[in-house]
């Protein structure tokens, strides 16, 4: 008998609860000073010798001893060989979600638009997709086929011409299926580098490696960091904190499957956060013994037990609409609702980076096959921010043709507005076009 978990249990009504609340919300981010030196050097090294300094940094900080960057670039061939290596049971799977993945995220893809005013003046909207996007996909345990799935489709469906991806393969261990999912997906070359080195090669190009428009995908501090510094020559996507997942349960659906739902986060992160709010007390003791019933059946129950025991919670409210409020200050990357009429509750939700409607879907099919995508707003910034998207992948050009006598009615109008700006140069440019 292993030692009894050690959830919070909170009650909404309690004194102190806004103080454990906070407790369990802070998340100290990514920043330390060490690190940052350290990208900094690495980011300058690469700069400056191009393909030299990623080998040299590869064979440090990955054993992984290569002559050139030849060896470590993995072409469109090397990728298909992935997917005959993998199991057909796999590659059937893989191509499943990718599919669906594929279909969902068409329905984001922005069109350009444009009207035309009585004058003959138009005016719209010119969309069009960046050119080239890296990849960064971490290498070890947290390495995720589904990630590559979530991050490429994307942005070829938003019609990115060229997705290159970088990922670190320490003593030269290559996953497969990594690589498998690279091919569906339309990933076109592959550089087994990562870190520091890998963001920054791709940010400012090397002899092997192209420069890139945008970098997406998460990865330790050392990505994360050197993300955050090449930013501004390079788009990023998001800094993602660790996994989150909030469930609000009217006490109806079997504890087990909640329980198992609270560790398919826990597991990812020793500082993933899984919090659940019933009005129901009974059935929060239901899901703690469920909790403690399963626990040891997970392979990485140590970091799921570290993971409840720090950033976990069963939390009593006073009623659904209450735990709708409470969901909205979080703002949870993942929110279940795992309620008898969930649609009645949506209207009530307004910030959460992905909603898994009723008893019958778990966050776990978000995670890999629904469609939608698996990269989320986390650490509260749902307040602010959406999914990966297609959108991520688009840029708007405004575009603007006026005719001569459009050009001659709103000269007039520019006129005055630049001369109340002392802006002589802009008035005239405009007076010029406005018809005598
Ligand atoms: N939020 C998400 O959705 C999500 C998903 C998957 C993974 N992750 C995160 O990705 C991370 C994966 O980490 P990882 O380390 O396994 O793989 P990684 O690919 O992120 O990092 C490996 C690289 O780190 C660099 N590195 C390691 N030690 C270094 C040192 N001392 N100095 C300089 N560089 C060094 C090396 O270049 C190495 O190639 C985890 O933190 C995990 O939480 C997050
Ligand atoms: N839940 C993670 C994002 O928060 C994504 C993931 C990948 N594999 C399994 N889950
Ligand atoms: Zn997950």
């Amino acid at each position: 008998m292993s030692t009894p978990l050690k959830i919070a249990r909170l009650d909404i009504n309690q004194a102190d609860f806004n103080h454990h609340l906070d407790g369990l919300l802070a998340w100290e981010g990514v920043s330390d000073k060490a690190v940052n030196e350290r990208v900094e050097e690495i980011i300058a090294a690469v700069r400056a010798r191009g393909d030299a300094a990623v080998v040299d940094y590869t064979a440090r900080f990955d054993a992984l001893d290569v002559a050139s960057m030849a060896d470590l670039t993995l072409d469109r061939a090397r990728l298909e060989l992935a997917l005959e290596r993998i199991t057909s049971e796999q590659r059937q799977a893989l191509e499943v979600a990718a599919e669906r993945v594929r279909i969902y995220h068409e329905h984001q893809r922005q069109e350009s638009w444009r009207y035309t005013e009585a004058d003959g003046t138009v005016l719209g909207q010119q969309i069009t997709p960046l050119d080239r996007v890296g990849l960064y996909v971490p290498g070890g345990k947290a390495s995720y086929p589904s990630s590559v799935l979530m991050n490429a489709i994307p942005a070829k469906v938003a019609g990115v011409p060229e997705v290159v991806m970088v990922v670190p393969t320490p003593r030269g261990e290559i996953n497969e299926l990594v690589l498998a999912a690279a091919c569906l997906a339309g990933v076109d070359r592959v550089f087994t580098v990562g870190g520091a080195q890998a963001v920054a090669a791709l940010a400012y190009g090397t002899e092997s490696i192209p420069g890139v428009d945008k970098i997406v995908g998460p990865g330790n501090i050392y990505v994360a960091t050197a993300k955050r510094a090449v930013f501004g020559k390079v788009g990023i996507d998001m800094i993602a904190g660790p996994s989150e997942i909030l469930v609000i349960c009217d006490g109806q659906t079997d504890p087990d499957w909640i329980a198992m739902d609270l560790f398919s986060q826990a597991e990812h992160d020793e500082d993933a956060q899984s919090i659940l709010l019933s009005p129901d007390a009974g059935f929060l003791d239901a899901v703690e013994a469920s909790l403690n019933k399963l626990l040891s059946s997970l392979e990485r129950s140590d970091m799921v037990r570290i993971s409840l025991e720090s950033r976990g919670a069963l939390i009593k409210v006073d009623s659904l609409e209450q735990a709708c409020e409470l969901s909205n200050r979080i703002a949870p990357e993942h929110l279940e609702l795992s309620v008898a009429d969930p649609d009645a509750m949506l209207a009530q939700i307004r910030h959460a980076g992905a909603i898994f409607m009723g008893r019958f879907t778990p966050e776990a099919l978000g995670d890999y096959c629904a469609g939608p995508n698996h990269v989320l707003p986390t650490s509260g910034t749902a307040r602010f921010s959406s999914p990966l998207g297609v959108y991520d992948f688009q840029k708007r050009s405004s575009v603007i043709f006026c005719s001569p006598e459009g050009a001659s009615e709103l000269g007039k109008t520019a006129s005055v507005l630049a001369r109340g700006e002392s802006l002589t140069a802009h008035a005239r440019s405009a007076e010029y076009r406005i018809k005598p």
